[in-house]
């Protein structure tokens, strides 16, 4: 047999290749599931043609180098391709000093049209290659009956009920000049927008995300329920007929195309026509600069003879057509390897997981990081330093690894964490529970949170500095003006001024006080006023501002209701403030951990310095007499077998921890302790580990206990328990203050009707709340009902 003639390491080097490639058709053409990239595969293809080329012993008819995709099977009705659905050939760039060099493919692809037609510069319809999945529309009178995949060019598969959920793809056709038998031709693709809105999705409820868009249409079209297909977004465009019958067409490619739009197909607004080698290269440029801002994604562009009688004459290879080609772009995924994974700290401290990579070139640029996204993600793609990772970068999206290559891991290998504190500040990163993201908890002190914390200081429902806005935090941050927001209670005149200039400088805007002389240092008087009269504010206010993690304006009016005094806010334990309504574990540990951060500590200390006064300080409420005893404390320290009942019973025998731990064991018993309770109680108290915290926690309750006054009663604010919910417009009092005071006065104040609310407050233009609350059955009130509750309650308290 001739196949001797070829040494045997080229036979199995053919054999290796051929291999490789069927099983990455199989993957990315029957499962929807690449394992390696497009370029990747692309020069596996290569390698083969050239040694096909060179070996042509070597050439058999079923090797990849002369298929079309490959046969899938998967569930669909087989769908008999009358005329088949080719490929293209490639071209790509190569190094080169003239365009005629680098773009050789092109210029010998164009010079053999010349040649074979005898013809000079022929006109080429001009069009961006689609990164999609191909597909065929059949029209029977002008209605669509049928859609199939490409398959292998000969059969694909009846797609057409999860076609007909495309919107893009015209049911009937319009107009009247259609053929009776019309086959379109061109690509299903998913938007970027649509695959970036599909990912964000699945990131946030912890799904498996898409690799790339042209993954996302073909494993969507690909659905067996069509419910899901119509559920992702995809788009169509056409750019090809097939069978055609009962009417011709025009004589060229472009005015068919022209003929699709009016029969109410999609054809890509960037496909035109160019004239000869020069034209072809042009198009490639303009394309290749627009490719970023495109909505879609696009690997190249195509090249097509655009008459169909020179077509007809320079017929085809095995799998492609000659009177075509695919010019390709730089790929938009690459493979690399990870070196690190660091976290970024973003603006409001969302902490994302980058990847710090080996240099890659991606579509034309050189990628050395790329996003993870978030904590979740990582663990999904399972992504470790040292792996090969697939990069995609596509339109000005930042670069993102999309995948892990596991086959390429090195051994000692990781699982990667989230670390435990910000890498700026040093901070504890914490996480919401639910939520996706992890953040830096060091609002205050956080060099990269600096600006979002000033601006969310100075905000109208924090410390109200009027003029403070965006553009001065950034140049006062920026310039090195403030670091901390105690930082602005000590800026002069002098300092505005300047900062200003700076910031004017910068922007290349005209200095105003150049332009205006004097007047303009006005903003700067007022300014400062601004910041001198937000010294006098509440507690409430001045909490929210700080900038605490969970801590929103209700919390922190339930801090300043509660415990009275900042003193008391900051020197609270997490366990005692954890017994506070409405504060859960999460937020007691966020509040806690701010107030131990020593940089924090300091801030708030700077601040007071400053002259910061609160017009609501007070004492503990007395409520907190109910909440907090040996009972509460017991029950904090989790003993197993120590029910509520036992509690009760050594509390109210034994008063405080000191007392019942000298009481002793037997003690306890008499007073109606199990016996196991008792032994796992005496074993906790002896830990002093585990006890420790309780004893804190005793002494800061005692603290609270002493500093509530004695005469006060322990009464209940006379709303205690009641819901109220605001909507529409409050004329007269408006939403806040009305918000305020019903808290004030114990009740809550929410945002939605449900069952358990007590009262919907509707002012003017009330809307579906009002609706709601009818069908619940809840009283509903107008403003004056709630201004007489006020006056009744707030007269008394
Ligand atoms: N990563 C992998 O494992 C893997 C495996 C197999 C194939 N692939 C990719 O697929 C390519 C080969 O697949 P192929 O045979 O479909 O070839 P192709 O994608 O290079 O070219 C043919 C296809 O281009 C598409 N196309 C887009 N716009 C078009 C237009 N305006 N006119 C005509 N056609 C247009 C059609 O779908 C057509 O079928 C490879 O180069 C590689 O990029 C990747
Ligand atoms: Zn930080």
């Amino acid at each position: 047999m001739s196949q001797r003639t070829v040494p045997a390491d080229i036979q199995a080097r053919a054999a290796d290749l051929r291999e490789r490639i069927e099983q990455a058709n199989h993957q990315y053409h029957v499962l929807d599931d690449p394992t390696i990239t497009d370029a990747e595969y692309d020069r596996l293809m290569r390698d083969l043609e050239s040694l096909e080329a060179e070996h042509p012993e070597l050439q058999t008819p079923d090797s990849p180098t002369r298929k079309v995709g490959a046969r899938a099977s998967g569930g669909f009705n087989e769908v008999r391709h009358a005329i088949p659905m080719l490929s293209l050939n490639n071209a790509f760039g190569t190094e080169g000093e003239s365009e005629q060099e680098r773009f050789r493919e092109v210029a010998e692809f164009e010079r053999r049209i010349e040649q074979t037609l005898d013809r000079r510069e022929p006109v080429f319809s001009v069009e961006p290659k689609l990164d999609g999945l191909a597909i065929s529309l059949r029209y029977e009178d002008g209605v669509f009956v049928q859609g199939a995949t490409r398959g292998d060019g000969e059969t694909g598969e009846d797609v057409t009920a999860n076609l007909r959920t495309v919107r893009a793809i015209p049911l009937r056709l319009r107009g009247k000049d259609w053929p009776r038998v019309l086959e379109v031709r061109g690509e299903v693709i998913m938007l970027r927008k649509d695959f970036e809105a599909f990912n964000d999705y699945a990131r946030k409820h912890d799904e498996k995300t898409l690799a790339n868009p042209r993954n996302g249409a073909a494993g969507s079209l690909r659905q067996l329920d069509p419910a899901i297909t119509a559920r992702r977004k995809l788009s169509f465009f056409a750019y090809a007929v097939g069978v055609v019958e009962g009417a011709s067409l025009p004589s060229t490619h472009s005015a068919t195309l022209q003929k699709l739009r009016d029969w109410g197909f999609p054809v890509s607004p960037e496909v035109g026509t160019a004239k000869g080698f020069k034209g072809l290269i042009a198009y490639y440029h303009r394309i290749g600069e627009k490719r970023d801002a495109l909505p879609y994604d696009i690997d190249g562009v195509v090249y097509k003879l655009d008459d169909y009688a020179g077509q007809q004459e320079m017929g085809f290879v095995s799998r492609a057509p000659r009177w075509a080609i695919a010019h390709k772009f730089p790929a938009q995924e690459q493979t690399t390897t990870v070196e690190a994974i660091e976290i970024q700290i973003g603006r409001t401290g969302a902490a994302t997981p980058v990847a710090r990579l080996a240099p890659v070139q991606v579509a034309g640029v050189t990628v050395t990081n790329a996003t993870l996204h978030n904590a979740d993600q990582v663990a999904r793609l399972d992504v470790r330093v040292g792996d090969t990772v697939i990069v995609r970068r596509a339109g000005d999206v930042i670069p993102e690894v999309v995948r892990v290559i596991a086959e390429q891991r090195p051994a000692h290998t990781k699982a990667w964490h989230m670390p435990s504190h910000c890498p700026v500040c040093g901070s504890e990163l914490l996480r919401e529970e639910g939520q996706a993201a992890w953040r830096c908890s060091g609002g205050l002190i956080c060099p990269a949170q600096r600006k979002e914390a000033l601006i969310h200081f100075a905000g109208r429902r924090a410390m109200d500095i009027e003029g403070l806005g965006e553009r001065f935090v950034d140049a006062l941050v920026d310039f090195g003006y403030v670091h901390t927001p105690a930082d602005l209670y000590k800026l002069t005149l002098d300092d505005f001024l300047e900062m200003k200039r700076r910031a004017d400088e910068r922007d290349g805007s005209t200095p105003e006080t150049v332009k205006q002389g004097k007047v303009a240092t006005k903003w700067a008087e007022n300014l400062i006023e601004a910041i001198q009269a937000s010294k006098r504010t509440t507690l409430p206010r001045f909490l929210f501002g700080l900038g605490i993690m969970h801590i929103g304006e209700s919390t922190a009016k339930t801090l300043a209701a509660w415990l009275g005094r900042l003193e008391f806010v900051r020197t609270t334990p997490e366990m005692v403030l954890r017994v506070l309504p409405d504060i859960g574990g999460e937020v007691a540990q966020s509040i806690d951990g701010f107030f131990e951060q020593e940089g924090n500590q300091k801030v708030v200390d700077a601040l007071l310095a400053s002259g910061i006064t609160f017009t609501d300080e007070a004492d503990p409420s007395p409520r907190l007499r109910q909440k907090l005893g040996l009972d509460v404390l017991l029950d904090m320290a989790n003993v197993p077998k120590l029910g509520p009942k036992s509690t009760k019973q050594l509390a109210s025998h034994f008063g405080d921890l000191k007392s019942l731990q000298d009481a002793g064991e037997a003690k306890w018993i008499t007073a109606g302790m199990p016996s196991a309770a008792a032994s796992n109680l005496k074993a906790f108290l002896a830990d002093p580990k585990a006890s420790a915290p309780l004893h804190e926690a005793e002494a800061a309750m005692q603290r609270l206990v002493d500093a509530i006054p004695q005469t006060a009663k322990a009464q209940t604010a006379p709303l205690d328990g009641q819901t109220y919910v605001l909507t529409g417009t409050l004329t007269s009092l408006g939403r806040d203050a009305a918000t305020e005071r019903l808290e004030a006065l114990g009740a809550k104040v929410s945002g939605s009707v449900s069952k358990k609310t007590s009262v919907v407050v509707a002012g003017e233009a009330a809307g579906s709340k009002l609706d709601k609350a009818k069908e619940l059955g809840i009283p509903v009130w107008d403003e004056g009902q709630l201004l007489a509750l006020l006056a009744e309650h707030e007269g008394g308290a």
